[in-house]
């Protein structure tokens, strides 16, 4: 079917608008109505614009409060609206939006409602244009679809159609129930469909709607049953977005353009409309790399966390540290990089990494060049919306490279033994438990999208956590068996450097046998306020000597349902830091719970060591 999106959906220019949208891939635009009138451009130029860009204009929209109006408002309106018809013809565009009348003069008749629209339809039949009728959740007396629909029905005129919009239907329906009968509207008296998601807040609903709609996918509303609905009414027009949304409105459109399409081609995949390459879930972390311009430090911390330098790259300053499977590249090179350590790359073992890659490149990823340089085996990876490079790795599998073959084993370099302190075994890091990677602030969204999408990783709910300088929202996406774990987070405005954080999160058995052997080992850890286990003290019974330990340590603890989370934190190098954690009887949360007091302790450490 043909794609859309209303311009109101992206920032900018009209014309930015307008080439965002078709570079993205999209068939039309819906145009907005301060869109035009702030154009420079007549509406000839804007339909030329628009076919020089192989775009169709769907829709011209809204035109307000009027209908159910007393006779001489509705003459008023009337002439109102046959210069909007005669707009909508010059831009070649067939059909107008007619939003609900929120008027106080509207009146509550609805033979009133169907004799004016069937009036309004008769003059736009005369411009050549038809109008389709969308009830607004807050219409201040046609506020559902089926009430739309019924004025639609009794006024009985060719030209006059119904506009359902995803998220008044679904912003007020209380459960299926009230959708049922929207696959009996006759197909060709659907004008047309918007489609747009949102978060389940309790809120004033022309307020969510005006500045928390996002795309299909990325809130909780069940696009894909509406939309089935629609199509088994035998809809056959555009599925267009749009989309009010405080953050897409500040955000570059191009972006912004791609992540809409994406989430379309997701929702017309789980319709049956797309058939992109199937998902194949990521089954493991087969690296992580960090870049940095200070190795020395980095190197401390790694072998204070137990990993050894096992292997070099062949051609390029990168180094390969092990322990148990965690393994960590460590990329020195080229000169001139930012500044500062930062985790550029995260290896995902993948099933089929060609397979995945060429669902990452039908969902619009960015597809990175197979060999980053002569010699490098030919890995397939894309990039994430922050940039982050995800390779899709086949470690150890015959007959697909191997990321390894380009590394060959390090020279133990002399001195450094086996970390000191160390009974073996107890504390050993033994995989990844998870990553967590800060989001520019405008790609929450669209990230947790991305890794649903084409990864094929499960989103959670998204938690809040207070920061002592801000507020942080964080999603944890993952796989099922929790193989892979990936938590989004991200600044409720441009981060500052500890809000800007990446951690690695380091599965261990005993969190206490490993923070000793880290320090130990030299490491230093990060330290908790007493405050901090005083409260643990009084909410979870502890054996004896473990909350001493903790305190000690520096750990925090959390519990669920499922089991036992404890974990403690290195010191921070660069924007990275690691995460120690002993995760038990199947926990499955992320230490959200203390989050607020580890982000506290990370500025009150950032103040003693000024940096
Ligand atoms: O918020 C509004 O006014 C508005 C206008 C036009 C639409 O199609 C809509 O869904 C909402
Ligand atoms: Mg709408």
């Amino acid at each position: 079917m043909r794609t859309s999106i209303a311009t109101v959906s992206l920032s900018g220019s009209l014309t930015e608008k307008l080439t965002a949208a078709s570079r993205a891939g999209f068939d039309g635009v819906e145009i907005f109505e301060n869109d035009l009138l702030a154009s420079p451009l007549t509406p000839e130029e804007i339909r030329a614009r628009c076919a020089d860009l192989g775009l169709t204009i769907d829709l011209y929209q809204p035109m307000r409060d009027v209908e159910g109006l007393p006779a001489e408002e509705f003459a008023r309106a009337v002439r109102r609206a046959r210069h909007k018809f005669e707009l909508t013809r010059r831009l070649g565009a067939d059909t107008v939006l007619v939003c609900s009348s929120v008027s106080p003069l509207a009146v509550d008749d609805d033979d009133l409602v169907a004799g004016q629209l069937a009036r309004l339809a008769g003059a736009a039949r005369e411009h050549g244009v038809r109008l389709a009728y969308e009830a607004l959740a807050w219409g201040r007396h046609v506020s559902t679809w089926d009430h739309a629909w019924r004025v639609v029905r009794n006024a009985d005129h060719p030209a006059l159609g119904t506009c359902l919009d995803s998220f008044h239907i679904l912003s007020r329906a209380r459960g299926p129930e009230d959708l049922e009968g929207i696959e009996d509207i006759p197909g060709d008296k659907i004008f047309f469909l918007q489609l747009a998601d949102a978060p389940l807040l309790a809120m004033d609903v022309l307020q969510w709607s005006r500045h928390y709609r996002c795309f299909p996918g990325q809130g909780g509303f069940d696009l894909a049953g509406l939309l089935r609905r629609v199509l088994r009414a035998g809809y056959t027009g555009p599925l267009s977005l749009e989309v009010f949304n405080d953050v897409f409105r500040q955000s570059e459109a191009g972006p912004t353009a791609v992540d809409a399409r994406r989430s379309l081609l997701t929702l017309q995949e789980s319709v049956g409309l797309a058939a992109p390459p199937a998902p194949a879930p990521p089954t493991g972390v087969a690296f992580t790399e960090l870049v940095t311009t200070d190795a020395a430090p980095v190197a401390a911390v790694l072998g204070a966390l137990g990993f050894t330098r096992t292997a070099r790259h062949r051609g390029k300053p990168v180094d390969l540290w092990e322990c148990g499977e965690a393994r960590i590249l460590v990329n020195t090179g080229p000169a001139g990089r930012r500044e500062g350590t930062r985790l550029a790359a995260v290896g995902l073992e993948s099933p089929d990494p060609s397979g995945a890659a060429r669902r990452a490149e039908a969902l619009l990823a960015p597809v990175l060049p197979r060999r980053r340089a002569p010699g490098d085996a030919p890995l397939e990876a894309v990039a994430a919306p922050d940039g982050t490079e995800l390779f899709l790795c086949a470690t150890g599998r015959p007959g697909l490279p191997d990321w390894r073959a380009d590394f060959e084993a390090a020279q133990p370099p002399t001195g450094t033994e086996p970390r000191a302190g160390t009974e073996p075994g107890a504390g050993a890091v033994r995989r990844v438990d998870h990553l967590s990677l800060t989001q520019p602030w405008h790609q929450f969204d669209e990230a947790a999208l991305f890794h649903r999408a084409v990864l094929g990783l499960r989103p959670q709910e998204s938690v809040d956590v207070a920061d002592p300088y801000g507020l942080l929202r964080s999603r944890a996406v993952s796989t099922d068996d929790g193989a892979v774990r990936i938590v989004l987070t991200v600044g409720a405005a441009p981060v500052d450097d500890t809000a800007h954080t990446q951690h690695i999160a380091l599965a261990v058995d005993d969190v206490v046998a490993a923070a000793r052997a880290l320090r130990a080992a030299g490491g230093t850890l990060l330290p908790i306020p007493a405050n901090y286990h005083d409260d643990l003290a009084a909410r979870f019974e502890f054996a004896d000597g473990e909350l001493e330990a903790y305190r000690e340590l520096g750990i925090l603890y959390d519990r669920d349902a499922h089991g036992e989370f404890r974990h403690c934190y290195t010191r921070t190098v660069g924007r990275v830091f690691f995460e120690l954690v002993q995760r038990d009887g199947g926990h499955r949360g992320y230490g959200a719970a203390n989050a607020p007091v580890r982000l506290a302790a990370q500025h009150a450490a950032r103040g003693l060591t000024g940096g």
